[in-house]
């Protein structure tokens, strides 16, 4: 029998310091299938394989929809198990609950499984982009666009993050109310938005960006995904206005300064991350094309906003309700402040702990993907059942087992479990993938660590905040259908 490689597990750093996890360099976490002689190790690390001829589905159910069903996810795995088949979207599916299998299968890419995000996301991000990529293809944009991704890279982001920060909690305290996820959506495409196309974009233009992205998510599930709906065609045209918006920044010439200005001698921008990228690979020759890079800019804004967005909006409904969180906080950065001084820095997002502790907690209770699909290219064995080719595969990342080193270890919202007793923090359990793993590993995890802790260090350091009608912290489910309306009323401490 073949075997998948695990190779490699993911661990995303628990801190921007020197020495702490850094997820592997791309060429290192490859998986491909294995050789004969080489399989006899694999037998003993794997947990995915190659199915044998004879079939044994998972236990579960195919006649009915899982949403018709009324069931939900949890029930399943306590009636079938940890691996169950069901109907999700018209097409057969295999649900893996079991982190040890998650994690084979995360690494089990090329050649064995394949991303398959359906044909709406598939087109709106386009041909170009890294999550429509596999293979050579997929390993080539990944190296370009991991520089981009760095720590040095992402340390370098935050003063643009803290200053974009605070200009969003100044002008939340200044309304009665705000309505909390539409602003965060807007704060993390801002920053997105900065990378590719610099961060003194006017705000009439950020404001028709924000409306065309929009427009293009809405069209995201689209179905069927053609001219004939009119929800796929308005997407399709939204991303038309953001490709010619972005186009002419992209492809910008530098000058001696390093600041660069459009083809049409329009404003002088500094040169942006997404624009170096595209002057450096034209020089070193590993390029990538003006086209590639424009899908994956749309890939970037997509993959950033709305999974960040959530998670600080979840973030600040804890703190609303969790005064003793917020003042543990606000001492960790009473002596960040006295240690560094006022400026948000690179050693101040280290040196937080408890901060670290609680961003972990909150991306643990409220993990903004919870599951990621895949589509097996052959046959494949998965604890010992078949999930034939052409199948879907849910892989869940968002795990309800905790690490038995944990204290508290049981549920709840607690940072304290990812601290030791003497206050330091401890080693993540293989179940807390909430970046996912293996070659398709968030690239952005770092610079989604560092937006969290920036609007926590910045908010318990000099706002306080209420909600005028309590609601609860939002579901993963509620990450693509919730409306914008979660009020918060900020204020300014006295
Ligand atoms: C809390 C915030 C975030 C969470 C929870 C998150 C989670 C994830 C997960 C689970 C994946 C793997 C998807 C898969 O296996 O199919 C992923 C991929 C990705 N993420 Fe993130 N992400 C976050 C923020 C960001 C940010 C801020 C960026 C960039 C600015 C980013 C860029 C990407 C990209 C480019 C990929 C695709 C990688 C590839 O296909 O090789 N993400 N993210």
């Amino acid at each position: 029998m073949r075997t998948v490689q695990w190779s490699w597990q993911p661990e995303p750093c628990s801190s921007l310091a020197p020495g702490h996890n850094q997820p592997a360099a791309p060429g290192r976490h490859r998986s491909r299938r294995p050789s004969a002689s080489r399989s006899r190790r694999w037998v003993t690390s794997c947990a995915a394989t190659v199915a044998p001829k004879s079939r044994k589905l998972p236990p579960g159910n195919l006649s009915s929809e899982i949403d018709l069903q009324g069931v939900s996810h949890q029930e399943r795995v306590r009636e079938f198990g940890a691996v169950y088949k069901t109907r999700m979207h018209g097409q057969d599916t295999v649900v893996v609950d079991d982190p040890v299998q998650v994690q084979a299968l995360l690494v089990a890419n090329y050649g064995v499984i394949e991303n398959d995000w359906g044909p709406g996301v598939s087109q709106l991000l386009g041909q170009g982009a890294i999550a429509n990529q596999e293979g050579d293809a997929h390993r080539r944009s990944r190296r370009v666009l991991t520089k981009v991704f760095t720590k040095e890279a992402t340390l370098s982001y935050i003063p643009d993050v803290s200053r974009l920060a605070a200009s969003f909690l100044s002008t939340w305290s200044g309304h009665e109310d705000t309505e909390l996820l539409g602003e965060l959506k807007n704060f993390t495409f801002d920053i997105s938005c900065s990378l590719i196309m610099g961060f003194d974009l006017q705000e009439q233009e950020r404001r028709q960006l924000r409306r065309d992205f929009t427009t293009l998510t809405s069209g995201f599930f689209a179905h069927p995904f053609d001219q004939s709906n009119p929800i796929a065609a308005a997407a399709m045209a939204a991303r038309s206005r953001l490709l010619e918006r972005i186009e002419p920044r992209i492809s910008s010439e530098p000058d001696d300064q390093g600041n660069a200005s459009d083809h049409a001698g329009g404003s002088v921008t500094q040169h942006t991350p997404i624009q170096r990228l595209y002057t450096a690979s034209q020089a070193e020759g590993e390029a990538l094309s003006l086209g590639e890079l424009l899908d994956q800019s749309i890939n970037l804004m997509m993959a950033s906003t709305e999974t960040t967005a959530y998670s600080i909006c979840n973030m600040m409904l804890e703190l609303e309700r969790a005064p003793e969180i917020v003042q543990r906080l606000a001492k960790e950065q009473e002596a960040l402040m006295q240690q560094h001084g006022p400026e948000i820095t690179g050693q101040v997002i280290d040196g937080m702990v408890y901060g670290e502790a609680f961003t972990r907690e909150v991306l643990r209770v409220h993990s903004p993907v919870p599951s990621v699909f895949r589509r097996p290219l052959i046959d494949l064995d998965v604890a010992g059942f078949t999930v034939p080719k052409g199948w879907m595969l849910q892989l869940m990342l968002k795990q309800q087992k905790l690490g038995e080193h944990m204290s508290p270890n049981q549920p709840g919202f607690h940072p304290e479990r990812w601290l030791d007793e003497r206050g330091h923090l401890i080693e993540q359990p293989p179940s807390f993938m909430p970046f996912g793993g293996g070659p398709r590993l968030c690239l952005g995890w770092m610079l989604a660590k560092v937006e969290i802790k920036v609007v926590t260090a910045l908010f318990v350091r000099g706002y306080t905040c209420q909600q005028p009608c309590p609601q609860s912290p939002l579901s993963p489910n509620d990450l693509t259908t919730a409306d914008d309306s979660i009020l918060m009323t900020f204020a300014r401490q006295t």
